[in-house]
C-alpha cells in the first residue's frame, strides 16, 4: 500500500498516544482505517477500579496503570507483525518502554500535542466520557513529552481529525529507528 506521495504506509503497531480530550479516539479510529488495520480502543481495556477512580477525579497511580498497561501490551503484542493502532496516554517513558518491550520490536508513537487551552475546550464540549475536564492538570503535569524517542511522530491537534490523521501517516512513512 502507498500514500498519496507515493510512500509506503506504515502497517506495524501503533499506539496512539496523548493526554485526555487530545483526540486519541477521533484519529486513532481513522487512523487504523486509513492504514487498514485493526483498532483497539485502549479506555475499554482499563479496569473498572481505574474509571471508577478516573470518574471521581482522582488521577490513577504508576500502581494503577501496569496491569493496564500490560493489557495493552498484550494486544500489541498480538498485533505486532500484522499491524495494530491503539489509544493510549501513554503519558510517562517508563510506560512506553513498557508498551515497546511488550510490542517486541518497533512500535511507534502518534503523539497528539496540544494546548492547555485547546485541550480545556474539547473537553468541556465533550458528553457522556468518564474523564472530567479537573483531570485534565494532572495528565498535562504527568506528560514526559516523547519527541526525543526513537519511533514517535508528533501531530499538532489544532487541525481537522482528518488533517491531523493524513499528517500521522506522513509521518508514520518517514519514521526511522536507530
Ligand atoms: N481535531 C479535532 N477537532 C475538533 N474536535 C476534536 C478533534 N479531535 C477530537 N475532538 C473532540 O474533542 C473531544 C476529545 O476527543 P477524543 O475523545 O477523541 O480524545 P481522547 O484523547 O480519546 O480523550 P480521552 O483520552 O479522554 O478518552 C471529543 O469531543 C472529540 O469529538
Ligand atoms: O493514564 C491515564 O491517566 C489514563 O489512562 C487516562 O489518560 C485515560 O485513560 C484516558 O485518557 C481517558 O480519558
Amino acid at each position: 500500500m502507498s500514500t498519496e506521495q507515493g510512500n509506503t504506509m506504515f502497517q506495524g503497531p501503533v499506539i496512539v498516544m496523548g493526554v485526555s480530550g487530545s483526540g486519541k479516539s477521533s484519529v486513532g479510529i481513522l487512523l487504523a482505517e486509513k492504514l487498514g488495520l485493526p483498532y483497539v480502543e485502549g479506555d475499554e481495556l482499563h479496569p473498572k477500579s481505574n474509571v471508577e477512580k478516573m470518574s471521581k477525579g482522582t488521577p490513577l497511580t504508576d500502581e494503577d496503570r501496569w496491569p493496564w498497561l500490560d493489557i495493552i501490551g498484550e494486544r500489541l503484542a498480538e498485533g505486532a507483525t500484522s499491524g495494530i493502532v491503539i489509544t493510549c496516554s501513554a503519558l510517562k517513558v517508563i510506560y512506553r518502554d513498557r508498551l515497546r518491550k511488550a510490542a517486541g520490536g518497533k512500535l511507534a508513537f502518534v503523539f497528539l500535542d496540544g494546548s492547555k487551552e485547546l485541550l480545556t475546550d474539547r473537553m468541556g464540549h465533550r458528553t457522556g466520557h468518564f474523564m472530567p475536564l479537573s483531570l485534565l492538570e494532572t495528565q498535562l503535569a504527568t506528560l514526559e513529552r516523547p519527541d526525543k524517542e526513537d519511533g514517535v511522530v508528533t501531530v499538532d491537534i489544532d487541525a481537522t481529525p482528518e488533517a491531523i490523521t493524513d499528517t500521522a501517516i506522513e509521518g508514520l512513512s518517514k519514521l526511522t529507528w536507530s
